[in-house]
């Protein structure tokens, strides 16, 4: 395992930030840490860089426990704060060099960087100069110049515009063809558009660790038909894996399944075979963003 989180407990003061959370997160996977502002997030991130300890449990990065072998394990973590702290007047270049002395990795490495993360139009700026898309940038390339197994993004893309978010989502997607990483967001479109995984969290504790086709395959079907003729319920509900059948009015159903299996062309096929057409046929699933608000309020 890259990053395995045993039973954190986290209290500021009175109040509980973290309660009892766990999850493992295998090497190679990019998994989306979701929740609502205040769920937590931060606080899990800062506890698994190490930049802040935890009342109870603990956590291991590439087999080190971050309290107990710090260095050893930050040395595996490439670590992208939410605010993305960065010197401000110094030039991109410089900056990176300067981390590069940190870390004692070469100069040659910084730029191979630079190329990685697509900031060679702008290496020359300094990052007071540059847009938030081109800042995220340099904070990515600061935090994989190490070469860390694991990265840690804490609301990467907060801030950006249409075009920057894709370019961001694009690179995190890239990076993670060799990394564990594990980001945060309270948006669910940028889970369904980077990673298969996604850890919900809320009010400190963990309500879902789902694949993301799991969180899917575990919703009902349903299905808005309109026929030619009003039939009986009886008759609708000759229609296999059928879980409840509502009259919406007339000749319009509310037709709610319990399978995977697509139905449309069942119920298609239904009204034909029994002399009946049909007028409209609707798709009516919940999509994820609001599988995620019902799950989180
Ligand atoms: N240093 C601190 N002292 C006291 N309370 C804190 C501290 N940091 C966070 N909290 C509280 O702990 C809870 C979790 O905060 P955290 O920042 O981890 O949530 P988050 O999910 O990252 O939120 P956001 O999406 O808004 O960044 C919140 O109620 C927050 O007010």
């Amino acid at each position: 395992m890259s990053i395995e989180v045993k039973n954190i407990t986290k209290f500021y003061e009175q109040q509980k930030a973290l309660d009892n959370v766990s999850f493992s997160i295998k090497k190679g996977e990019i998994v989306g840490f979701l929740g609502p502002n205040g769920a937590g997030k931060s606080t899990m991130m800062k506890i698994i860089t190490g930049f802040v300890n935890a009342s109870e449990g603990d956590v291991l990065v590439s087999n080190f426990n971050i309290e107990t072998t710090k260095i050893d394990a930050q040395k595996n973590i490439g670590y992208l704060p939410e605010h993305n702290p960065l010197y401000l007047e110094m030039y991109v270049k410089e900056y990176l060099l300067f981390n590069a002395g940190i870390h004692k990795v070469s100069k040659n490495e910084v730029d191979k960087i630079i190329v990685k993360v697509g900031l060679q139009p702008e290496a020359h700026k300094k990052i007071n100069q540059l847009s938030k898309g081109y800042r995220q940038r340099v904070g990515l390339a600061a935090a994989l110049l190490h070469n860390p197994e694991v990265l840690i993004l804490d609301e990467p893309t907060t801030g950006l515009d249409p075009n920057q978010l894709v370019e961001i989502r694009n690179l995190i997607k890239e990076i993670g063809k060799d990394k564990t990483v594990l980001f945060s967001t309270h948006i669910m479109q940028e889970v369904e558009a980077i990673c298969d995984r996604v850890i919900l969290i809320n009010k400190g504790k963990i309500i879902a660790d789902k694949k993301l086709n799991e969180l899917r395959g575990n919703q009902d079907q349903v299905l808005e038909v309109e026929f030619d003729f009003k039939i009986e319920k009886q008759f609708i509900e000759t229609i296999p894996y059928l879980k409840s059948a509502d009259n919406i009015h007339d000749t319009s159903w509310l037709l709610t399944f319990n399978t995977t299996k697509d139905m449309r062309p069942v119920v298609f096929d239904f009204a034909h075979d029994n002399g009946l057409k049909t007028l409209q046929l609707n798709a009516k699933n919940k999509n994820l963003e609001s599988l995620f608000r019902e799950l989180t309020t």
